[in-house]
């Protein structure tokens, strides 16, 4: 199929790379021209396992990448893949899929054959039916069902194995109005490759409950990680691993063995402005969530529990403390949400001096925080050398091969926030749950 992907972020870059390698047409639509140039030069504009080469063999074949959203009307099927982020007060703001649909809107207004226009990005329930719909049905002057129709299709992909879990997802989730079995087809023929290679469960549901299910998906796992994280604390204060606790009751299949590791807490793109944009908009709605707002307490203090127990060891007023790992987790550049910013900014409010590194994070961590006072180094080794003490915030496996390297430091006190640093004689280690 001819498909057009709006936003060529994380996900529309991710998305496009993999339905070309499937065989479709792609063009993505952006409006940073630099992530435009990338693609067509065959480079990804960000870094994701796997995506780089997807790139390489496809760019300027099946796959391009342009600002002009006149593109969409030589496709069958446009993905909104543009970012919903978060307000001051949690609330989703859908200001970008608003603008995306209204070019989108403007351009399929001039196209004579039936066009399929599909949600991925993340929005709360109500808002295709609410925005999405009326601005397209504005701007081709006839009503969604007649030659354009609208599904949506939320996404599971994790970052850092993105290009791998769009390939072999466990589910799919085609939301559609009810009856609109044309809108199915096309999804399913989008889908073909996918389903054939990897066999997953495919959802047919409804707009409403398509666009919930991702926000139910993604707090349940939030909440999960929480809740292991308040048991973790529980431990901790009993002198017990939870990492031992947590691989007993992983065993019983109605907990699940994944998303059990406790530590510094949930960051990244989208669970923490998706719990708090499902939360506002619960409470818009009158109901207040509090299993939810409590995931997101127990998320907060865990960054305030790792300085704690630093300080326990370590006067952290004029000390230097090297932090291991600036990406919300590993496998990606993205420091979105990385618990790396509450404690980077704790240990200078506590009058730390701040060395980080991380292996591909640094440059997006001074670009998206540029006043934060830290220094940079290039490697785990020189960030500990002379260290009073080490505060580990991503699991990179890197990491856990340190051994010798620790034995540069002014004062070998570890924190660790992710379990990855062995305990070893010579340093004071501390597990934030163990
Ligand atoms: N990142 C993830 O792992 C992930 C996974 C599943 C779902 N999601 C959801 O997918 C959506 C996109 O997330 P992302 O992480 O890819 O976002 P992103 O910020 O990485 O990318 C968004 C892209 O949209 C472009 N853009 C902005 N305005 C535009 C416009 N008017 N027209 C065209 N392009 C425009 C930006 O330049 C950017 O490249 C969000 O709703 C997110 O919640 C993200
Ligand atoms: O046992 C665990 C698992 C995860 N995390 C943390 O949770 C955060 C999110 O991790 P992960 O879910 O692996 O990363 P994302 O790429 O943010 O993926 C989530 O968010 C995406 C965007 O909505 C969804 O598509 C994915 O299904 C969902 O897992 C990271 O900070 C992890 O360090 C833990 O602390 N303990």
């Amino acid at each position: 199929m001819d498909v057009s992907i709006i936003g060529s972020g994380y996900v529309g870059t991710t998305v496009a790379a993999c339905l070309a390698d499937d065989g479709h047409d792609v063009v993505n639509v952006d409006i940073d021209e630099e992530i435009v140039a990338a693609i067509n030069e065959g480079h990804s504009p960000i870094h994701e396992p796997g995506l780089d080469d997807l790139l390489a063999e496809h760019a300027g074949g099946r796959l391009r990448a342009t600002t002009d959203y006149a593109a969409v009307r030589e496709t069958d099927v446009t993905f909104l893949a543009v970012g919903t982020p978060s307000r001051d007060d949690g609330s989703i703001d859908t200001g970008v899929v608003e603008a995306a649909t209204q070019s989108l809107g403007e351009q399929l207004g001039a196209k004579d054959d039936d066009h399929l226009v599909v949600v991925k990005s993340t929005v709360v329930p109500g808002t295709t039916d609410e925005l999405v719909i009326p601005a397209l049905e504005a701007a081709l002057g006839e009503p969604v069902g007649e030659s354009v129709h609208v599904a949506v299709n939320p996404e599971f992909l994790q970052m850092g194995s993105a290009v791998e879990n769009f390939r072999t997802p466990q589910k799919i989730v085609f939301g559609v109005d009810d009856g609109d079995q044309w809108a199915l087809d096309r999804l399913h023929e989008l889908y073909a490759g996918v389903v054939e290679a990897a066999d997953p469960a495919v959802v047919e549901t409804g707009l409403r409950e398509g666009e919930m299910i991702k926000y139910a998906n993604n707090a349940f796992l939030a909440s999960k990680v929480s809740l292991i994280n308040d048991i973790g604390n529980v431990c901790k204060e009993f002198d017990v691993d939870a990492y031992e606790v947590a691989d007993a009751i992983g065993l019983d299949d109605r907990i699940g063995e994944r998303f059990l590791r406790s530590g510094l807490g949930w960051g990244g793109s989208c669970f923490p402005k998706d719990v708090a944009a499902i939360i506002a908009a619960a409470e818009g709605a009158g109901y207040e969530p509090p299993m939810l707002t409590a995931a997101v307490e127990v998320n907060d203090r865990q960054p305030e529990r790792l300085l704690d127990l630093l300080a326990d060891h370590t006067d952290l007023d004029g000390a230097r403390v090297a932090v291991l790992g600036l990406s919300f987790k590993p496998g990606t550049d993205d420091v979105r949400g990385s618990r790396a910013i509450p404690v980077v900014e704790g240990l200078r409010e506590r009058g730390a001096t701040v060395v980080a590194y991380d292996p591909v994070a640094t440059g997006k961590f001074r670009e998206k925080h540029p006043d934060v006072d830290i220094e940079f180094a290039d490697s785990a080794a020189a960030a500990l050398d002379g260290a009073d003490a080490c505060a580990v915030v991503t699991d990179w496996d890197e990491f856990a091969a340190l051994d010798a390297e620790f034995d540069s430091m002014a004062s070998p006190v570890v924190v660790d926030g992710r379990h990855v640093v062995e305990r070893r004689e010579g340093i004071t280690y501390e597990g934030l749950t163990w």
